[in-house]
């Protein structure tokens, strides 16, 4: 098994940096769908050059390689504590070279492991077969998506679709309700597997084996087989759309398991996938270790880099606005929702850990007129001690929803960025204050980096790589207004539109 740990190693890499291609050809699917010139297309046209750009740069697609899930089938007599090793040592190798995020957290000190080992971090799941050959798949999830997974409890009442009772039809709401639930937050358009009974944590593990199956594999089970096909062509009249802007896509694919349960439980499970849907496979041969075939590699490779964008035309329906910090507040109070912003000049990074200290504590910086941008970088340090930008796409906003509206105010931010929106409270603090959200890309990590043109600094550290205060000079770095300062929010009024689309589906159909 000499070759086990190098061909891990290039199964990691390659997960991270090359979107496959069943995936890429539903994406290509949903760009197509758009009409140009909307913001659906000109998000759709960053995604597709952000999957090219990793190509070509073998860096991640999204900074957040997620929690790496490996699903490893052995025969009988195979060592597969020799397996763990090595991917374990893979793992660490590849964290060190920037082709993943270090994830690994302490859940109770928030000590980052820096290597992405520690408990419960890689999973890997083993199972034995009678084949001669082992079969390893990898999904790295980043957790935007994952927080965007749900469970219902069927009987249940949905907003929006009235009651789901334990039938097909049941099913079939929830599945609905899943994807609008959903809004743009876990980087729509995306996937979801679906998984009907077990108990709570088998009815979520059916799911989440349903992301292993080809997008476009036909499923054996012929009600499966109808329930999916509804649900892509229903879920898309929802108009969330690409990032939650509204448009013609917002699912890429669904795929549906079903397993037993008992007789008091009825659990309908749902793994959401963000569009970087980044999960490969490969067969080994049993004695070596080398790489025999790598899976989900059947039919064309659309290169997106060979696509033409019809920039003229996407210029003429927005308005865009150069901005650089510090920003006035009447500056803030000219932009509104659906102005493209360019930001040039500083910005500093803010996620979790940093909405927290800085609503107990003083800035390490003066941050009266800055920008704060939502997102935790992979980042690299070279010989000399200089950091560099090796993915730095923008993480979820919500979850910083209970600190924004205060610590703009309290510290003079003027513009946060961010995805997926913020809700009522910050929004609020917005009119108040005079600030702005502005929504970049979720995902978009090579495209966010290559604006990224140094990094001037770097304050509390101690939260570790992703979570601390990174101080970024960019050029170019491109968002739209969907939060402005006169109180409209874009994902408010998406929102809104996609519970009243959602109501329309109320009516048994199967
Ligand atoms: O952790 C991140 O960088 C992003 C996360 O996956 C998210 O979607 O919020
Ligand atoms: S930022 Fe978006 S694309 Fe990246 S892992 Fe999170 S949900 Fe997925």
């Amino acid at each position: 098994m000499e070759k086990l740990q190098q061909s891990m190693y290039k199964l990691i890499v390659e997960t991270s940096t090359r979107l496959p291609k069943d995936v890429r050809r539903a994406v290509a699917r949903a760009k197509a769908s758009e009409s140009a010139g909307t913001r659906a297309a000109m998000s759709l046209s960053t995604i597709t050059n952000n999957i090219s750009m990793a190509d070509v740069n073998v860096s991640p697609i999204c900074q957040d390689t997620g929690l790496p899930t490996f699903k490893v089938k052995t025969p009988v007599g195979v060592n597969q504590l020799k397996i763990k090793a090595a991917i374990k040592n893979a793992i660490a190798e590849a964290t060190k070279g920037g082709k993943l995020r270090p994830n690994s957290v302490d859940s109770l000190t928030g000590e980052n492991s820096g290597d992405n080992l520690g408990e419960g971090t890689p999973v890997i799941k083993f199972e034995q077969w009678e084949k001669d050959y082992i079969d390893v798949r990898l999904i790295l999830k980043g957790g935007g998506c994952e927080n965007k997974n749900i469970q219902y409890s069927l009987p249940c009442e949905l907003e929006g679709l009235g009651r789901a009772g334990r039938d097909l039809d049941g099913i079939r709401k929830c599945i609905m309700h899943s994807v609008y639930q959903a809004q743009g937050q876990g980087c729509s358009a995306g996937f979801i597997g679906v998984g009907i009974g077990g108990d709570r944590t088998s009815g979520y593990e059916l799911a989440k084996e349903q992301l292993f199956r080809s997008v476009e594999d036909v499923n054996p089970n012929e009600e499966l087989r109808k329930l999916e096909e509804y649900v892509m062509e229903n879920a898309n009249k929802l108009g969330i759309g690409t990032m939650g802007f509204g448009g013609e896509t917002t699912l890429l694919g669904c795929k549906v398991g079903v397993m037993n349960r008992i007789p008091a439980s009825f659990f309908v499970s749902v793994a959401y996938n963000c569009w970087a849907y980044r999960r490969l496979g490969v067969t080994l041969h049993a004695e070596t270790g080398d790489i025999n075939e790598w899976l989900y590699n059947e039919g064309e490779e659309i290169d997106f880099s060979k696509e033409k964008v019809d920039v003229e035309e996407v210029k003429s329906e927005t308005r865009e606005v150069v901005l650089q910090a510090p920003i006035t507040e009447a500056q803030i109070r000219e932009l509104k929702v659906g102005d493209v912003v360019k930001i040039n000049g500083r910005m500093y990074t803010g996620r979790d850990a940093i909405h927290k200290h800085l609503s107990d504590n003083d800035a390490p910086v003066d941050l009266n007129g800055q920008v704060i941008y939502h997102c935790g970088p992979v980042m690299l340090k070279d010989e000399e001690g200089n950091w560099h930008v090796k993915a730095a796409g923008p993480t979820t906003s919500i979850r910083e929803e209970p600190y924004q509206g205060d610590i703009m105010k309290k510290f003079g931010i003027r513009a946060v960025i961010g995805k997926g929106g913020m809700g009522p409270k910050t929004l609020a603090a917005l009119k108040e204050h005079g600030g702005v959200y502005l929504n970049a890309i979720g995902g978009a990590a090579q495209y966010y980096a290559d604006c990224i043109k140094s990094v001037d600094g770097v304050d509390l550290m101690q939260f570790g790589i992703p979570e601390a205060m990174w101080h970024l000079s960019v050029e170019g770095f491109t968002a739209v207004v969907t939060m402005d300062s006169h109180g409209n929010s874009l994902h408010e009024d998406v929102d809104k539109s996609s519970l009243e689309k959602l109501e329309q589906f109320k009516e048994r159909v199967f």
